[in-house]
């Protein structure tokens, strides 16, 4: 008769096994990728995965796996087989020249902020080795770039919670760094403490700013007392209260970070949206090249009259060519020369992201119509949408 044990141990086995696997599995993909990619052959195979999917849940039955669970095991792998290898084509074509394929990249913060997290998951399929520049401010991030001293650099730029970071979208407007990828990442905030206590003797919390506006509701709720302290990161809030070591102050970050710097979670869970996601892009000084089958999206901002209609006729544009505008956004308009401004008015920049690849023929037509119905036009650059990457 087996003990628990010795099951435990059989399960783990098997367990490590499936990992070894994976891992063969993986490297597969970038040799898949890269004999697509030389043969000009299509990244995404619906069809053939429709194929061995069927395939893998008639196996599945015969051996008395359900075709749920068989579809929910493979839907994972497939999608990150998928993201693998556009984000290893994504490398040949675009931002990883260096034969080392060691990128240095500059983000907000220290180990465990919810930005190095998203950088270590979009650039760890597509370099080796990255060289980390943490960064207190958005701007350093793009100045990084901007000098050359990072080969790219990654920014929230929207949550489902707070919305629209502006300070992002007004420093996009002042630099010339170009948007090449963007990611989606689940952000789960947690309250993290030092010390055994619980929520009603905490009397600080040390976060960054977006977290708070993240948790608005909850801390309204459940801390409407507590002195809130702004800190340059997650990661600057979760150092700070390491080494205060006091029972009544906590941390909010993501509960796994948290753990890097001896906290403890006491309470998760806490963003005004169930689906707290954070959207991060990527920037680079050069542009890259997305594959014509991989679904890429263009961001571009634009100048308008301030009449009525004007922002019509540029949607208008779209609309007749039946291209997607996924996201507008409008930001005061950043102006040096205040001298010919009239008092109490201003004009708006807009941010269009549209699901345009640059590098087809129907772009020079739109681009030209678009220079008719805008005062000035810029695009900040084009990338895989975060949908076809899975990411
Ligand atoms: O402070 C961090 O951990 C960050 O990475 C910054 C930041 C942000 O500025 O939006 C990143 C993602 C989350 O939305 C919350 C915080």
């Amino acid at each position: 008769m087996n003990t628990i044990s010795e099951v435990r141990c059989s399960i783990n086995e098997i367990d490590s096994e499936i990992l070894r696997l994976l891992a063969k599995r993986k490297e597969l993909d970038i040799k898949m990728a890269d004999l697509k990619y030389s043969q000009g052959l299509p990244v995404r195979e619906t069809r053939e995965n429709e194929q061995s999917m069927q395939k893998l849940m008639d196996a599945g039955m015969e051996l008395n796996l359900s075709p749920d669970f068989v579809d929910s095991v493979f839907r994972t792998v497939f999608a990150n087989s998928l993201s693998q290898q556009i984000s290893y084509i994504q490398g040949i074509v675009g931002i990883n020249h260096q034969l080392n394929r060691k990128l240095k990249v500059s983000f907000l913060g220290n180990v465990g902020t919810y930005s190095y997290l998203a950088t270590y998951k979009y650039f760890n399929s597509i370099c080796d080795y990255i060289q980390p520049k943490n960064c207190t401010t958005f701007d350093d991030i793009i100045s990084a770039v901007e000098t050359g001293e990072c080969d790219c650099g990654v920014l929230p730029i929207e949550n489902t919670s707070s919305g629209c970071i502006n300070e992002v979208y007004d420093l996009l407007q002042k630099s010339n760094v170009k948007i090449i990828g963007e990611l989606t990442y689940p952000i789960e905030h947690t309250i993290l403490v030092k010390q055994d206590t619980d929520l009603s003797k905490i009397k600080t919390l040390y976060a960054h700013p977006q977290p708070f506006s993240q948790c608005s509701d909850w801390l309204h709720a459940n801390l409407p007392d507590v002195e809130l302290k702004a800190c340059s990161s997650s990661s600057e809030a979760m150092d700070t209260v390491r080494k205060l070591d006091r029972d009544d102050c906590a941390a909010i970050g993501c509960r796994e970070a948290g753990a890097l710097y001896s906290l403890k979670a006491i309470h998760g869970n806490i963003a005004n949206q169930k689906r707290n996601i954070t959207r991060f892009i990527v920037i680079s000084m050069s542009n890259i090249i997305v594959p014509p089958d991989i679904e890429a999206k263009t961001s571009i901002t634009f100048t308008t009259e301030n009449t009525p209609g004007s922002l019509v006729r540029v949607l208008n544009v779209f609309s007749s060519h039946n291209i997607n505008v996924v996201k507008l956004q409008s930001r005061p308009r950043i102006q040096n020369n205040l001298d010919n401004e009239p008092r109490g008015v201003w004009d708006e920049t807009f941010y269009a992201d549209i699901l345009i690849n640059v590098n087809t023929p129907l772009m020079t037509g739109l681009m030209a119509e678009l220079r008719q119905v805008t005062g000035s036009i810029r695009v900040l650059g084009c990338y895989a949408a975060s949908d076809a990457t899975g990411r």
